[in-house]
């Protein structure tokens, strides 16, 4: 099992809870300018909200979505990480794929020279119905992703996800074993699931993984036709929540000390207790 550095070069994370308009430029202006505050605050891993740049629904994203090579929204958020010279997860944006005609939610990642260094397309839509209260069908425009995505970096590797994706035990608890110290996860929960699970997933895949989590979601916008959660998060390795906010636009920030989390492992040492002999494959369980 792959083993994660304890000499890696401190890492300050700083989510922005972003302000989403059904202005992609305007939006693209204010991530850039909190990207810069977020720096000279002096976070080095910056991350922005799910469809940070497109108001959030499956009538927006066909309207809104660019490919990734030629569209503006790479350009702007490569220049952003380069000019805050700061790691940056791009949140996610509508992505048309010219060469399947396909629309994916995707996020980009950025080294602090601007150059890519991932691209995760989210794997699990956001497909569900609960009576009453909220219907979502994110496969009506968008198509899934096909691979779990991790990227390197001065601190370590992080595993990224999308949202829904955090409903989901397997992508996390994959990332730790093969070493990452982070699972970080663009979001958007709703009113409706956002008071029931929105902190509980993250503090769980935290706990389970005895990793830092974090998910950052836009700010609500009542106006809008869907109202997120807001509310974004830090969670630490031992499920401690390190720093959350309301609803609204703001940044938060938490160092993430990659010392004590190695000591909290050695503490409750469930890396080395797994029974895998017991359940290595649930796969294989039949329901
Ligand atoms: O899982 C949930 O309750 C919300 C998920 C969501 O909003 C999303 O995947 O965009």
């Amino acid at each position: 099992m792959a083993t994660t550095s304890t000499t890696a070069t401190p890492c300050k994370l700083a989510l922005i809870q972003l302000a989403v308009t059904a202005d992609k430029q305007a939006n693209l202006d204010n991530a850039r300018t909190h990207v810069l505050n977020a720096a000279s605050n002096g976070a080095n891993l910056i991350v922005l909200p799910e469809c940070f740049n497109s108001p959030y629904g499956t009538k927006h994203f066909p309207q809104y979505a660019e490919s990734l090579k030629e569209g503006p929204s790479v350009k702007a958020l490569s220049a952003m990480a380069k000019d805050a010279k700061a790691y940056l997860i791009g949140g996610s944006i509508p992505e048309h794929d010219p060469t399947d005609d396909k629309i994916y939610n995707t996020c980009t990642v950025y080294n602090p020279n601007g150059e890519i260094i991932g691209t995760h397309r989210k794997v699990h839509l956001f497909d569900i119905d609960v009576p009453g209260k909220i219907r979502f069908q994110e496969s009506e425009t968008l198509s899934a992703g096909k691979q779990l995505t991790h990227v390197d970096t001065d601190f370590g590797k992080i595993g990224i996800g999308i949202c829904y994706d955090i409903r989901f035990p397997e992508p996390a608890m994959i990332a730790a074993r093969q070493g990452c110290f982070a699972m970080i996860y663009p979001g958007a929960f709703n009113m409706t699931t956002g008071p029931l699970h929105w902190e509980l997933l993250q503090r769980a895949r935290a706990v389970d993984n005895q990793i830092f989590v974090a998910a950052c979601s836009p700010a609500r916008d009542l106006s809008a036709d869907y109202h997120a959660w807001g509310h974004s998060t830090i969670v630490g390795p031992s499920g401690d929540v390190l720093e959350t906010m309301d609803e609204k636009q703001g940044i938060i920030y938490a160092d993430l000390d990659l010392k004590k989390m190695h000591e909290f492992r050695q503490s409750i040492p469930l890396i080395t207790q797994r029974r895998f002999d017991l359940y290595a494959d649930v796969s294989k369980v039949k329901p």
